[in-house]
Formats: structure tokens, C-alpha cells, sequence
């Protein structure tokens, strides 16, 4: 009898806590999709509160297309769809987004809305340095630019030769090509390429970072490669879980132990550059790396907050460059046409400084932004996060908490803006007489918003440049390669990310000097 009294008790129990869900997830989705829905704009979604839930979950893995027909249907005009947390009203007309940038960062904050993209509360925890709302002003965005666009930007040119020889080793270690290796040794071997982009690229943003002797070490590159690993595994876990990823973060992150660990090389780095200025005369101090240029550039005293602007960098600069040079892998092996120019301008561009007067080799520059303009790796961009609920000059409502964003391929494929917009044209980007670029990879502009907002592009993407045109003009000269399987799917959209895929093979071999054998797909192996 006792038995089945608690028996009976314990599911009346746990039939409340069923209930209790039940009401909590649909006062939820009520607050979410009726109480927080923009007004003025276009929505686009299923009817009904429980069809823009509906929308939101298949947003989760569709978004790519479902935008796409939003924004070929708005004509111009905002348009707002839902996603699991948030609703995000998109603007593309120019003069509406002139009026945005307009606004306040204590109104519609850019680095509020790149802190929830990254979900950095859960991927870099204790360490990252809140968000500040001041715009331009708040000392991070100044060092951060100082550093990047000033001090990094003017080393380039000097830097050729430190990234020629971190980039030979690392592809010849990673295709598992000998030194010595001859022509006439032609195997193929096999390389998956996400892992093996990831690595190469890590290990040279730590040298830059933290410097070369850092960065030599196996377990500093293996820390930072777990770290970014944890990162993959947390972004997708909270995109696809929302609020209810809490308990799987820890999991997920690796309980934050190899984050700790490659903080801790950032924090003694800061140190050591601090210790130097203060022992050394200031004018007299030369540093050559992040931390360094941090240090010289900050009013902040203290090492760990120091620390934490420069492993903001870290963080800000590992995912997109493998995935951008993915996608250019991609398109070369579909497009073999374009790689005997290619070849040549590599080799006569070989030894010339990369980015003096940002003219160098425009013929691969123009190829790599035609490959970003079509495969940007986020479906949106120029995220702002709407602090206080927004009423624009146009007349949409917006309530806080949504973000506001311009939807990015959509844009960059718009017969309207761009002629034959749907068509891979890797030499798009050349003048008429094809010797210069019309449009540098580095130049942003309304119409091609890879690097955020043209107000405020990315402050890293001359360097990406540099790293990017220099890998993939030593993969040219020094290797044939083609996909495994040309059939299967190049792109993933995973919520707002745009994935190359992480399947992706390749079949390398070292190149034979003469005629371009690695030109045609469908050679024999
Ligand atoms: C293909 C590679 C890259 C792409 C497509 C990219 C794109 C972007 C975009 C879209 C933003 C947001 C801009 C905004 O909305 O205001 C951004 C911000 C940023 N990027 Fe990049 N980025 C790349 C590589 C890098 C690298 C390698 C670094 C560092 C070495 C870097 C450092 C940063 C930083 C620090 C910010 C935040 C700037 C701020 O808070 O003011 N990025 N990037």
C-alpha cells in the first residue's frame, strides 16, 4: 500500500513538473513571437503564434533559402522573420541603412549584437571584456582598430617571408610530403581539408598573436585548436537549443579547461610586454606581436584586462579565414579554367611584398572576392542589437532585445546591384583592360557586406588578405589537387552560419613543373 501511495505521489509529481514545462516554454513562445513581434515591417512567417514558432525552428536549418524568397518578395522593404530567440528585422535599402548608422551604439549597439553572434557569455565565459555600448569610443573598439588596422596593416610587407616559410612547412607536413620529395613522386595522398585549414591557420594567428616561440610549441597550437573546437560544439549546441542549452554548456565547452590554458599564454605574454615597458625607455621599446601592440596602444593597467582585448582578437579571428579558403579551394577545383592565370601571377608575384599599396596580384585578389561575394560564411550581416525599443524615421516598431540586420547573400546576389550577379565570375573584380582591380577583397561597400557594415568593416581583413593569397598561391605552385567527390555539398547553413561543408576531401599531390596536369577533374588518378 505505502508503495503505491508513492508511487501515485511521485507521478502527480512529476506530472506537475510536465505541466510546469508545458506552461513555461508557451508563456515563452507567447512573449517571443506575439508580445516582442516587430511592427511596421513585413512579416515573414506562418501565421499564428505557434506558425512563427514553427518558422523559427525550421530557420534553424533552412535560413539560407527562406531569406533569399523573403527578400525577392519584399522589394526593398524591411522584412522581419523569427528565430528561436529573437526576431530579426532586416533592412537592405542604402538610404535605410545610412539612417541606422545614424543611431547611437546606446540605441542599436553593434558590439552588443556581436557579443550574442558569438554567444560569448558562453564561449569565452569569465574572460571576455563586457560589452561596451560607447561605439567608437570604448577602449576595446580603439585598441583593437589601433592595433589591427595601424600596427599589424603596416608590418605586412615585411611579414611575406615569416608567412612563406610557416605556410611551406605546414602544408608539406600536413599532405605528408617530404622535404626532399622529387617531381617525378607523384602519389596522391588525402586530406580533410576543414581540420587541416584550421590547424594551419591556428598556428599562424598564434604567431602573431602571441609570437613565434609561443606558437612553436605543440601544446599551445593543440590548447587553442581544443579551445576553437569547444567553440564549434557550444555555438551550434546554444543555435539549435536556445535557452535550453544551459546545462549542456559546460559539457560542450570542455568545462573551460583548454580556454584557461590558452588564456594563460596570453596573460604571461601581456606580462613579459608590460614588464619590458616598464624597464626599458618607452621610445625604445619595439614589440611584434598582438599582446605587444595591446600593451603600447592601451590606457589599461592591468595585465588580465589586457589580456582578455587580445584574446578577443583570438576569438574574433579563427573561424572565418579556414572557411573562406575552403570556399576558394572549392571554386578553383570547379573552376580549373581560372587556375593557369592564376598560376602564373603566383609565380611572378612570388617574392614581391604583399600589401604596400594594396595592388598586388589582382587577378587572384578579384578571384577570392568573387568566392566570398557567393559564399559568405554568415547568412547575415551588420548586426545590431536593439537596446530600447526602436522606432524608426520609416515608421517600423522594434522591441529591445530583437537585433537588426542586413541580409547578406541576398544582397551580394542581386542582379540589380551586380550584373549577372548568379554567376561565378572570377575576374569580375578587373577593369576593362584587366590589369588592376576595380574593387580590392579588402574594399567593403553596400553591396558586398562581407567584412560587416561599410562604416565599420572587420579590422582584420587586410592581414586575412595577405595570410589568404599567400596560402592559396603556394597551394597553386607547389601542388595539384582536386575534391574526392566533386557531387557532394560544398555549403551547410546551420541557423545564421553559412558552413563550408566539413566533409570536404581533397586529393593532393606535389606538382609537377611543365604543363598544368592538375587542370581538368576528370584526369585518372
Ligand atoms: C575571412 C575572414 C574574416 C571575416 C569574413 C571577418 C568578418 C568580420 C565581420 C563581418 C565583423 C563584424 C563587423 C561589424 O558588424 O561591425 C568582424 C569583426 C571583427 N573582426 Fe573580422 N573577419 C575575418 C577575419 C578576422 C581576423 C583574422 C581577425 C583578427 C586577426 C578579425 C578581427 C575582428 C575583430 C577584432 C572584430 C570586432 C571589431 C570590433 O569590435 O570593433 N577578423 N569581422
Amino acid at each position: 500500500m505505502q508503495l503505491l501511495l508513492s508511487t501515485c505521489f511521485r507521478l502527480v509529481q512529476q506530472h506537475y513538473i510536465i505541466m510546469f514545462m508545458i506552461l513555461w516554454q508557451s508563456a515563452s513562445i507567447l512573449w517571443r513571437f506575439w508580445w516582442k513581434i516587430p511592427t511596421g515591417v513585413k512579416i515573414v512567417a506562418y501565421p499564428t503564434v505557434l506558425g512563427r514558432w514553427l518558422t523559427a525552428l525550421r530557420m534553424s536549418f533552412n535560413s539560407d533559402e527562406f531569406i533569399q524568397r523573403a527578400y525577392d518578395q519584399a522589394n526593398g522593404q524591411p522584412f522581419a522573420i523569427p528565430l528561436t530567440d529573437r526576431w530579426i528585422v532586416y533592412v537592405s535599402d542604402a538610404n535605410q541603412i545610412k539612417k541606422l548608422d545614424l543611431e547611437p551604439d546606446s540605441v542599436l549597439s553593434r558590439e552588443q549584437g556581436l557579443h550574442e553572434f558569438g554567444w560569448t557569455q558562453q564561449t569565452l565565459g569569465h574572460l571576455r571584456l563586457p560589452p561596451d555600448t560607447s561605439g567608437p569610443k570604448s577602449e576595446n573598439f580603439r585598441v583593437v582598430n589601433g592595433v589591427l588596422k595601424n600596427k599589424l596593416r603596416t608590418e605586412l610587407p615585411a611579414l611575406r617571408e615569416h608567412f612563406k616559410s610557416i605556410f611551406k612547412t605546414a602544408l608539406r607536413s600536413e599532405f605528408g610530403i617530404s622535404k626532399t620529395a622529387q617531381s617525378d613522386q607523384i602519389e596522391w595522398s588525402r586530406c580533410w581539408l576543414m581540420p587541416t585549414l584550421f590547424r594551419i591557420i591556428t598556428r599562424m594567428n598564434l604567431s602573431i598573436l602571441v609570437g613565434e616561440e609561443q606558437a612553436n610549441q605543440h601544446t599551445v597550437v593543440q590548447d587553442a585548436l581544443s579551445y576553437l573546437f569547444c567553440v564549434s560544439c557550444t555555438v551550434l549546441a546554444c543555435q539549435l537549443l536556445n535557452k535550453f542549452c544551459s546545462f549542456v554548456i559546460p559539457i560542450t565547452m570542455g568545462f573551460g579547461l583548454s580556454r584557461s590554458r590558452v588564456f594563460k599564454v596570453f596573460l604571461l605574454m601581456t606580462e613579459q610586454a608590460l614588464n619590458k615597458r616598464s624597464l626599458t625607455d618607452i621610445n625604445l621599446v619595439r614589440y611584434s606581436n598582438i599582446t605587444g601592440w595591446a600593451v603600447e596602444m592601451t590606457k589599461l593597467k592591468e595585465a588580465t584586462a589586457i589580456a582578455k582585448i587580445s584574446f578577443g582578437v583570438f576569438f574574433a579571428g579563427s573561424f572565418s579565414v579556414p572557411l573562406l579558403i575552403q570556399a576558394c579551394i572549392y571554386r578553383m577545383c570547379m573552376h580549373p579554367e581560372y587556375l593557369t592565370k592564376l598560376r602564373e601571377e603566383a609565380l611572378e608575384g612570388r617574392n614581391l611584398p604583399l600589401n604596400v599599396g594594396n595592388h598586388e596580384m589582382p587577378y587572384l585578389d578579384s578571384f577570392i572576392r568573387e568566392t566570398a561575394r557567393l559564399s559568405p560564411s554568415l547568412t547575415l550581416s551588420s548586426i545590431r542589437s536593439v537596446m530600447h525599443s526602436y522606432t524608426s524615421s520609416d515608421g517600423y516598431h522594434i522591441p529591445k532585445g530583437n537585433w537588426i540586420a542586413s541580409p547578406q547573400s541576398p544582397i551580394m546576389r542581386d542582379e540589380n546591384l551586380i550584373p549577372r550577379a548568379k554567376e561565378f565570375d572570377g575576374f569580375r573584380f578587373l577593369d576593362k583592360e584587366m590589369v588592376s582591380a576595380r574593387a580590392r577583397l579588402t574594399h567593403p561597400s553596400q553591396s558586398f557586406l562581407f567584412w560587416g557594415p561599410a562604416k565599420n568593416p572587420c579590422p582584420g581583413r587586410f592581414y586575412v588578405s595577405v595570410i589568404v593569397k599567400e596560402l592559396l598561391s603556394q597551394l597553386l605552385l607547389d601542388y595539384d589537387f582536386m575534391l574526392v567527390d566533386p557531387t557532394a555539398r560544398p555549403f551547410w547553413t546551420i541557423g545564421k552560419v553559412r558552413l563550408a561543408s566539413p566533409f570536404m576531401s581533397l586529393l593532393v599531390r606535389k606538382r609537377i613543373v611543365g604543363p598544368l596536369v592538375a587542370d581538368d577533374q576528370n584526369r585518372s588518378i
